[in-house]
């Protein structure tokens, strides 16, 4: 677990080196899939004054397993994501302030150019408000369950959309690791930094072209794909 606490303590330190977060409003993770664990960072520490021993240890039912902070907040949401999307190896979360604009708007951030469609297939989606007795039963859970949901009720394939806001509150990103999620993370806000001034420079503009969105995607997705994973 040592080499993936240091790679997840790395992640976390791309968070303020990208200005994707303020004080320590994030966190990342990532996941050793045949042990069953992922290294989270622990709840409240400034990155300034974070180690990669102070990356905490958590299995896939919510149980620290090693650490002696507690694991970031947003845990239980990690861990629903972990679960329900068996295909990613890391997840962020943060509250960068574009692509949260847009949660707290509650609006999906629609494809509008070619940045977009090079790394998230279609719109990212914002999902709803939780109900009260979704926030009082278990908030960090819910949140995590009702981004699963959406996903299916949409048809999405999380590995061609890495990226969901979270009404009035965030936004989570995912990737093969933790460096990958983070990397998704700064793409979300940059489309969603796009997205805002595209709107406000012409506010009929309309996603772009269905061809467009595809030649896009699939030249670095797929079978076909131009670049390899991890080249983009
Ligand atoms: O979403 C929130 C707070 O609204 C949290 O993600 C953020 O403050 C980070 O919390 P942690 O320090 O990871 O527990």
């Amino acid at each position: 677990m040592e080499q993936l606490k240091k790679e997840v303590y790395e992640a976390n330190l791309l968070l303020p080196k990208y200005d994707l977060v303020t004080f320590t409003w994030g966190n990342v993770s990532g996941i050793d899939r045949e042990k069953g664990l992922f290294v989270i960072k622990p709840s409240g520490v400034e990155y300034d004054k974070l180690t990669p021993e102070d990356m905490v240890v958590m299995d896939l039912e919510g149980n620290k397993v090693e650490g002696r902070y507690n694991p970031s907040s947003d845990t239980p949401t990690h861990v629903v994501l972990y679960n329900r999307f068996p295909q990613i190896g890391g997840v962020v979360h943060t509250h960068s302030s574009w692509a949260t604009s847009w949660a707290q708007a509650g609006r999906d951030i629609p494809c509008y150019g070619t940045t977009h469609a090079d790394y998230i297939y279609g719109e990212i989606p914002c999902v709803r408000n939780l109900t009260r007795e979704e926030i009082e039963e278990a908030y960090e859970r819910n949140t995590g369950v009702l981004i699963a949901d959406e996903f299916e009720a949409r048809g999405k394939d999380p590995a061609a959309v890495p990226a969901v806001l979270c009404k009035n509150h965030g936004v989570f990103t995912w990737g093969k690791d933790a460096h990958e999620a983070v990397h998704n993370a700064v793409v979300a806000e940059e489309v969603a930094k796009m997205a805002a001034r595209c709107e406000m420079l012409n506010p009929q503009v309309e996603p772009a072209p269905q061809e467009l969105q595809d030649k896009h995607y699939y030249r670095k997705h797929g079978a076909n794909a131009y670049y390899g994973q991890g080249d983009q």
